[in-house]
C-alpha cells in the first residue's frame, strides 16, 4: 500500500514538474526580447546598406612642372617613409604639396571632421576652429561635425567659403573615460545616419588641440592612423597596449607596429564607418565583461590597426604635444595638443 502511495506521489511530482516546465517554456517564448541598453548597438542601423556620397574617380591633375623624383637620391627625411606593408608614412619632405593640390582639387571633395566638446571641453572649441580655418584642408569643402552636451556654449567662428559646421547634441556621461570611449559609437552612428551622404573623407580629432601648420590632401587615404608623440622611439614591448587577456583589446608583447594616437584617425567615410563600428563592438564586448581598456578607445583603436592595417600613416607632425620640445627629426608641427589642467577639465 505504502509502495503504491509512493509511486503515485512520485508520478504526480513528475507530471506537475513537466507541466510547470512546459508552462515556463511557453511563457518565455511569449515574453518580449529584452536588451540591456548598453549592449544594444542599434541593430537596424548597423544592418543598413549605406548609399555613400558617390565614388570619385581619381584622375591625374593638371600640373606637370615639379621636381623630378630620383630613385638614387638619399632619403628625403630622417624618418621612415614606408611601413613593412607598404603604406606611406607622411612627413615634411616626403610629398610635393603643390602637386598633390593640383591632383586632388579638381575632385571637388568634401572632408568631414568630427570633434567632441562635452562638459568643460567646450572651452577648446574656439581656438580649435580658428586654427582649423587657417590650416585644415584649405581650398576644400569642409564639414565640421561638433558633438556636445551644450550647443549654446559653441562659439560662432567665421567660416571660409565652402565650409560648414553642424552641431549634434549628445548626452554627457559622468566619467570622462566614458565620454572619450563613446566617441567610436557616436561616430559610427553619425556616419550611418548622415555623414556617409555628405562627405568623402572624414577625420576624427581631439578638441584639446590646435593646428599650427598646413594639413592638406597628403593626409587623404582609405584608412589613416597617426603615430603617437609619446611612443615613436620606444620598443613595442613598452607600448601602453591593453595587456590583459580578458580584454578584446589585448595585444601580446611580440605584436604591434606603431603605437597610434586615439586623438587623430580618419580615412574614406566607408572605411571609417567599418573601423569605428568594429571598435565599438569590441568596446561593447569588454563592457559586457566589466572591463574598460587601459587607454579606453585608444587601446581598441590600436588593437584594430594591427589586424586592419592603415593604408597611410601620419607622422607625429600631425599629432604632437605642446609639452614636448620639437625634436630635430620633425621639421614641422602641424597639429598639437595643448597643455591642459586635466583635473579641472574632467571634474
Ligand atoms: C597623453 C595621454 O594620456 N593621452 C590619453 C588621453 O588623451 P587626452 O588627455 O588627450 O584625452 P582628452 O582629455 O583630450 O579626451 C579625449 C577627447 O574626448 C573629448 N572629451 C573628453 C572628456 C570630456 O569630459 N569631454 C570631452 O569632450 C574631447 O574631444 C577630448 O579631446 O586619454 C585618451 C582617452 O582615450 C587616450 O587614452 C590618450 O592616450
Ligand atoms: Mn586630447
Amino acid at each position: 500500500m505504502r509502495c503504491h502511495l509512493l509511486a503515485i506521489g512520485l508520478g504526480l511530482c513528475l507530471v506537475v514538474g513537466t507541466a510547470i516546465w512546459a508552462l515556463w517554456v511557453s511563457v518565455e517564448n511569449w515574453l518580449p526580447f529584452s536588451y540591456v541598453p548598453f549592449y544594444l548597438p542599434c541593430p537596424k542601423i548597423f544592418n543598413m546598406k549605406l548609399q555613400y556620397k558617390g565614388e570619385k574617380p581619381f584622375q591625374p591633375g593638371a600640373q606637370s612642372q615639379y621636381p623630378q623624383p630620383k630613385l638614387l637620391e638619399h632619403r628625403p627625411t630622417e624618418l621612415l617613409t614606408l611601413t613593412p606593408w607598404l603604406a606611406p608614412i607622411v612627413s615634411e619632405g616626403t610629398f610635393n604639396p603643390e602637386l598633390l593640390q593640383s591632383m586632388y582639387q579638381p575632385l571637388n571633395l568634401t572632408i568631414g571632421l568630427t570633434v567632441f566638446a562635452v562638459g568643460k571641453y567646450t572651452y577648446f572649441v574656439q581656438n580649435f576652429l580658428k586654427s582649423a580655418e587657417r590650416f585644415f584642408m584649405l581650398g576644400y569643402q569642409v564639414h565640421y561635425y561638433i558633438f556636445t552636451d551644450k550647443p549654446s556654449a559653441i562659439p560662432q567662428v567665421p567660416l571660409g567659403p565652402g565650409r560648414l559646421l553642424s552641431i549634434t547634441p549628445i548626452l554627457k556621461h559622468s566619467r570622462w573615460e566614458e565620454v572619450s570611449t563613446r566617441r567610436m559609437e557616436t561616430i559610427s552612428l553619425h556616419i550611418a545616419q548622415k555623414a556617409h551622404r555628405e562627405v568623402d573623407y572624414i577625420f576624427c580629432l581631439d578638441v584639446d588641440m590646435v593646428f599650427h601648420n598646413p594639413w592638406g590632401p597628403e593626409t587623404l587615404g582609405d584608412l589613416i592612423a597617426t603615430i603617437h608623440p609619446g611612443y615613436y622611439a620606444v620598443p613595442r614591448q613598452q607600448f601602453p597596449y591593453e595587456r590583459r587577456h580578458t580584454s578584446t583589446a589585448f595585444v601580446p608583447e611580440d605584436e604591434g607596429d606603431f603605437y597610434y594616437g586615439g586623438a587623430v584617425f580618419g580615412g574614406r567615410v566607408a572605411r571609417v564607418y567599418e573601423f569605428t563600428r568594429g571598435c565599438h563592438m569590441a568596446i561593447l564586448a569588454d563592457k559586457a565583461n566589466g572591463i574598460m581598456a587601459t587607454w579606453q578607445e585608444e587601446s581598441h583603436l590600436n588593437r584594430r590597426f594591427i589586424s586592419h592595417k592603415p593604408s597611410k600613416v601620419l607622422s607625429p607632425e600631425y599629432l604632437w604635444d605642446d609639452r614636448k620640445p620639437q625634436p630635430p627629426s620633425l621639421k614641422v608641427i602641424r597639429f598639437s595638443s595643448l597643455d591642459k589642467t586635466t583635473s579641472w577639465l574632467r571634474s
